[in-house]
């Protein structure tokens, strides 16, 4: 739908691809070609029968809504450390603030305008693989909730093959070998969210007062997100900043989002594309109130140190901007002048 700001606005709708020909091997070029066409147009992409039964997501956010269930006391007992670099544990609503960096701007600009923002109305719970330095898991007692610890490490590792997968298809789209990506992401950093945004007035969502998650990027190759039936999801319109069209949940799909390595490691031609989480249209109840939504996303990065680290992302498209970014300039506010633009960095802030 056009509108007049922006005459060539699109309805932004995210292509639906349909994973099975690639996983099976009839359709491998095909469905790598929609896929990265969905990539190159919205950054977006829903894939169908990807390789996770419905009754393994369902089961995920099964456990999610009985962690989140819990006495608030009772999830302190996994708290997310002050550290905003050890992305592990529980953050009770308010205390993330998910802050895009504008161009030109620097950490403590940015910190300080970030403190100024609403505070995500969320809260978040977030694990990764166990044994990663620096990195350590955050679990409840396990007898608080036996068997959440292991269904998380269980569908983290589900995601991880996945992923892998993804990435293949993503390679043989750009006429890479198959296993182009997969030295760089068999390493830990990686994470599940568990997100749990509480009911709250479509009043105060819409006044600003609330947000849910504000637009933002993601700082990572891409995401495997799962979304309940509430909605909310808004990407932003490749054709006209600032217009936000809807990315609907489409049943049995994952939503798969490319992050800004990705964007960077093919020379912007990817878009890492600026979304956000709002009132899901018409869904206030008679009281006035949203209901709930849960989410779950899979962030995929790249490992920081050793061999295949983050160092060693340069353009892999053939362009007059290719360049190599020295490892001291990998995960800079903005890059050098010359970088391309996929290095925004979105902020998420522990306030304490
Ligand atoms: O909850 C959602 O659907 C969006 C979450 C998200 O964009 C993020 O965690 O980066
Ligand atoms: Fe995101």
């Amino acid at each position: 739908m056009a509108n007049e700001d922006c005459p060539s606005a699109t309805d932004g709708a995210i292509a639906i691809v349909d994973f099975a020909g690639f996983i099976d091997g009839s359709q491998r070029k095909a469905v790598a070609d929609g896929m990265l066409a969905s990539f190159k147009n919205t950054g977006f992409v829903y894939l169908l029968n990807y390789g996770l039964s419905q009754a393994e997501v369902d089961n995920m956010f099964d456990w999610s809504k009985k962690f989140f269930g819990l006495p608030e006391e009772a999830k302190q007992l996994a708290p997310h450390p002050p550290s905003g670099t050890h992305h592990r544990g529980y953050s009770a609503p308010g205390r993330e603030k998910v802050y895009q960096l504008k161009d030109g701007e620097d950490e403590v600009g940015a910190l300080q305008a970030a403190h100024r923002f609403t505070s995500d109305f969320k809260e978040s719970f977030e694990s990764g693989r166990e044994g990663m330095p620096g990195m350590e898991n955050i679990w409840l007692p396990e007898s608080m909730l036996p068997g959440f610890r292991e269904a998380c490490l269980n569908f983290f590792s589900r995601c991880h093959q996945i992923q892998l997968t993804i990435l293949r298809a993503l390679a043989t789209g750009l006429g890479l070998t198959e296993d182009y990506f997969t030295p760089y992401h068999l390493g830990p950093d990686n994470q599940l969210r568990l997100l749990h945004y509480p009911s709250v007035s479509a009043k105060s969502l819409h006044s600003g007062e609330a947000t849910r998650i504000s637009a933002h990027t993601d700082f990572c190759t891409m995401t495997l997100l799962f979304q309940d039936s509430v909605g909310g999801l808004e990407v932003e319109d490749p054709t006209c900043p600032g217009k936000f069209n809807p990315a609907p949940p489409v049943p049995g799909a994952v939503v798969v989002n490319a992050g800004d390595f990705l964007m960077r490691w093919s020379n912007d031609t990817i878009r890492s594309t600026v979304h956000r989480v709002r009132a899901p249209p018409s869904a206030a109840g008679s009281d006035g109130m949203i209901p709930p939504r849960y989410s779950i996303p899979y962030v995929r990065g790249l490992p920081l140190h050793g061999s295949t680290s983050g160092a060693d992302i340069s353009c892999i498209l053939s362009s007059a901007r290719q360049i190599s970014i020295p490892s001291s300039n990998v995960f800079p506010a903005h890059g050098p002048k010359d970088v391309p633009s996929a290095m925004n960095l979105s902020l998420r802030v522990n306030m304490l």
